[in-house]
């Protein structure tokens, strides 16, 4: 009777061993990380000349395949992270006082409390208190779904993805929530490009300061990696998310027409 050979651990060499954290098969870091100056064409090649293979004995399953083989779109993600993570450290150059341009990090964090929650969410409700018309109550309503649709879906997504900020980062922010000890994705890039979005759509602005609105959005962006806080890839997807959501905000847009009752409700205040 054919018996697969057997490695350190007694298990057999080629079979597949189910990671402790997320129980996928893992021929390849079997292969390559237990034979000493292993390369994956190696393990490949190895693979396809091991007793077990060549026997036919011990068909290797599907998703095994997969990974000896991995495809052009895991290495393409692979790269991108790789990248990401080199960037975003060169990039957080303000992450700690004595980082190189440890100096400027006060005008980081100024940035940092401009893109926050709170100021934005007490300003907005500010201005609903005091607007005495109903074109400006209507905007403003509309404007606090926007922030408190951001916060949802920000918190929902970070919980799911669970992505740790940089190891550079130092956590001395101002006022969070408990999804913020995850970075993806940027929950003040998504409020920068939301409410810059928002902004744009609905002040009418002269051309100076439309190019300033975008400009802030950026570099709360920008501040958010110089500050060690995240990963480029966190603050790009937070643009795109944030952009989105303003198209959201914009479809479901609430008016005494569709929502009579909350704009009924907030005049009684
Ligand atoms: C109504 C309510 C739940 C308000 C909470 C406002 C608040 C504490 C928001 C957190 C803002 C914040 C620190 C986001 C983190 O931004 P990242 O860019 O670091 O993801």
């Amino acid at each position: 009777m054919t018996s697969p050979r057997r490695g350190a651990e007694g298990r057999a060499l080629g079979a597949p061993v189910a990671s402790s954290s997320s129980g996928r098969f893992e021929f390849q870091s079997l292969l390559s990380s237990r034979a000493p100056g292993a390369d994956p064409t190696c393990a490949r090649l190895r693979a396809s000349e091991s007793p077990v293979h060549r026997r036919g004995s011990f068909p290797l399953p599907e998703e095994a395949r997969m990974d000896l083989n991995p495809s052009f779109l895991g290495i393409a993600l692979r790269s991108l992270l790789a990248i990401d993570l080199w960037l975003s450290k060169k990039l957080g150059v303000c992450a700690r006082e004595r980082s190189a341009w440890g100096s400027v990090r006060p005008l980081m964090k100024l940035l940092e409390i401009s893109g926050h929650g709170i100021p934005f969410l007490l300003g907005t409700l500010y201005c609903l208190s005091r607007s005495d018309s109903w074109a400006g109550r209507e905007v403003l309503m509309n404007l606090l779904f926007a922030l408190l649709l951001d916060l949802l879906l920000v918190a929902l997504i970070k919980g799911l993805v669970r992505r740790r900020r940089p190891a550079h980062n130092q956590m001395d922010m101002f006022v969070t929530l408990s999804v913020d000890k995850y970075s993806f994705p940027s929950g003040h890039a998504t409020r920068a490009a939301l409410v810059s979005r928002f902004i744009l759509n609905h002040l009418v602005l002269a051309i100076p300061l439309r190019v300033l609105t975008v400009l802030w959005a950026f570099l709360v962006g920008l501040s958010r990696v110089m500050l060690g806080r995240h990963n480029v890839t966190d603050v790009a997807f937070g643009f795109l998310l944030g952009y989105l959501q303003y198209s959201i905000v914009d479809y479901c847009w609430l008016s005494p027409h569709n929502a009579p009752l909350l704009f009924v409700l907030w005049s009684q205040q």
